[in-house]
């Protein structure tokens, strides 16, 4: 733990649309902790209109992942900002690829626990085309999703086996109503 802000780091994953965002403002409501979402992290440089943002923007809209770097180096800066009055963090949809799991861990720390919000496909990709209603979001759409769920199960799926040799996954069942799959979320965090 470089930056001693490693003990309290807990982490969630899961596909698009598993209900991650949603679960994680529960958590902070209940818990405190700083929630980081490595989505919103990168949607924020996207809406500043920098020249960074529009490149991130163009990868974001065809569903692909961000250079490993890129987003590492933000969730550094984040934390770091944050560090001294964060009782612990929250990291929201990260690491997406196992590369970018073992480059956290060297530059920032291991995650005590990882929340595996799971949902069927099919939940997922009816979720998220409801939310693109409304959403704005530029990857709400039929087709990038599809690209999203395509690579989620490719590279995103082997991150949560790596932490599962570790013994820190909880897995919640997240097609049942959200209030439901927080109370799985709230035991697996008391249990810490
Ligand atoms: N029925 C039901 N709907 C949910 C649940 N969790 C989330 N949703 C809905 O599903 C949609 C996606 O939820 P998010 O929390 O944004 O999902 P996410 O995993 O953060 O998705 P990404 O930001 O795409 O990674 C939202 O419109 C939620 O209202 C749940 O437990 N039950
Ligand atoms: O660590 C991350 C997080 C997000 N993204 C990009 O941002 C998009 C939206 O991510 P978010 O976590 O908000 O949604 P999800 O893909 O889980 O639906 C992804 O499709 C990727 O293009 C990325 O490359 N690395
Ligand atoms: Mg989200």
């Amino acid at each position: 733990k470089h930056h001693g802000m490693s003990q309290s780091t807990l982490t969630s994953k899961g596909g698009p649309g598993s209900g991650k965002g949603t679960q994680c403002e529960k958590i902070v409501a209940k818990y405190g902790y700083t929630h980081l979402s490595s989505g919103d992290l990168l949607r924020a440089e996207v809406a500043s209109g920098s020249e960074r943002g529009k490149q991130l923007q163009a990868i974001m809209q065809k569903g692909e992942l961000v250079p490993l770097d890129t987003v590492l180096d933000m969730i550094k800066d984040a934390m770091i900002a944050k560090a001294d009055v964060s009782k612990g963090f929250l990291i929201d949809g990260y690491p997406r690829e196992v590369k970018q799991g073992e480059e956290f861990e060297k530059k920032i720390g291991k995650p005590c626990l990882l929340l595996y919000v799971d949902a069927k496909a099919e939940t997922m990709v009816k979720r998220l085309l409801k939310r693109g209603e409304t959403s704005g979001r530029s990857d709400d759409n039929e087709e990038t999703i599809k690209k999203r769920l395509d690579l989620y199960y490719k590279a995103t799926e082997p991150v949560i086996a790596f932490y599962e040799g570790r013994g820190i996954v909880k897995k919640v069942d997240s097609e049942l109503a959200v209030d439901d799959v927080f109370a799985q979320v709230s035991k697996a965090i008391d249990a810490l």
